[in-house]
């Protein structure tokens, strides 16, 4: 999908919500474990209910690897679900990958072309030549992570190298990268006050902003530091959303919790103009 296309489907639907498909058997409605594939089931419920509130949707692979093949199978359905039924709908494989080069060209080639995803989240750790392979692929998007949302990230990513913090290094220098057009950044809704000065370093990139919901971060000022002219963000929930309700009305319910913050970045979107 083209970044144009991602930006018209934003406005048409006054929403920049990207729902985490992090599907734990443990915490669905106990009666969908009587499906033979309950983690589809789940998915497929959540999506009927929420496609028209949100742009996008990120399947964590975390979620579905832990089920080993029956997993991935879930996997697998749920995007082609998602690309047979609406194509509209921008889809992140959060996979964190990245490796040595032809490494990574097998995990570009597993998720762009295998799975059919339109991104995928990238850990820029092993740098240049374990990016620029996912970058190769025509409207295809590389999320690179550059400050995460966790604690863990005073460890290593706001640390100083030559007096620059670490996650600014990162962005600066993967703008040097072949393809770097096709480059978006995670950036977590509980560090929004470092929002300003990352749109310094790309103003114009797109900003996968997870942690709101859950982990306690503010939409209002995710929005207010980090808004560009072309909206430039997708918040992601996860949990805040899937697991609004244990019973048989859980997609409802979701559908409630999704359409609760679409409404405040419909808000968003009108102070804009
Ligand atoms: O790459 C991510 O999506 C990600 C980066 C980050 O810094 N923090 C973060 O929470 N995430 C993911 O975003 C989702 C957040 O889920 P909730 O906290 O349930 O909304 C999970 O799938 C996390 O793995």
């Amino acid at each position: 999908m083209t970044t144009e296309h991602l930006i018209s489907e934003i406005h048409k639907k006054q929403s920049f919500l990207c729902i985490g498909l992090d599907t734990d058997l443990e915490k669905i409605p106990p009666h969908l474990l009587e499906e033979e594939d309950a983690i589809f089931a789940f998915n497929k419920a959540i999506i009927d209910a929420t496609h028209h509130l949100c742009v996008a949707y990120k399947p964590n692979t975390a979620f579905y690897e832990a089920y080993g093949i029956k997993g991935w199978k879930a996997l697998g359905k749920t995007i082609a679900y998602l690309n047979e039924n609406h194509p509209e709908i921008f889809t992140i494989a959060d996979a964190k990958r990245g490796d040595i080069g032809n490494t990574s060209t097998r995990y570009a080639k597993a998720f762009f072309e295998e799975f059919g995803f339109d991104s995928i989240t990238i850990a820029p750790y092993m740098g240049k030549d374990s990016v620029e392979p996912f970058l190769a692929f025509e409207n295809k998007h590389t999320i690179l992570l550059a400050l995460t949302s966790n604690e863990g990230a005073f460890d290593f990513q706001t640390q100083k190298v030559d007096g620059v913090p670490l996650y600014e290094k990162v962005l600066q220098t993967s703008l040097t990268y072949k393809n770097a057009d096709n480059l978006m950044y995670v950036v977590g809704a509980t560090k929004a006050s470092y929002l300003a000065e990352i749109r310094k370093i790309v103003p114009k990139s797109f900003l996968l902003v997870p942690g709101v919901g859950a982990q306690g971060g503010s939409l209002k000022e995710v929005c207010h530091f980090g808004m560009n002219q072309d909206i430039g963000l997708l918040v992601n929930s996860s949990r805040g959303i899937i697991y609004a309700s244990k019973n048989r009305d859980f997609a409802s319910q979701a559908a409630l919790n999704a359409e609760a913050l679409q409404r405040q970045m419909q808000e968003e979107l009108k102070s804009m103009d």
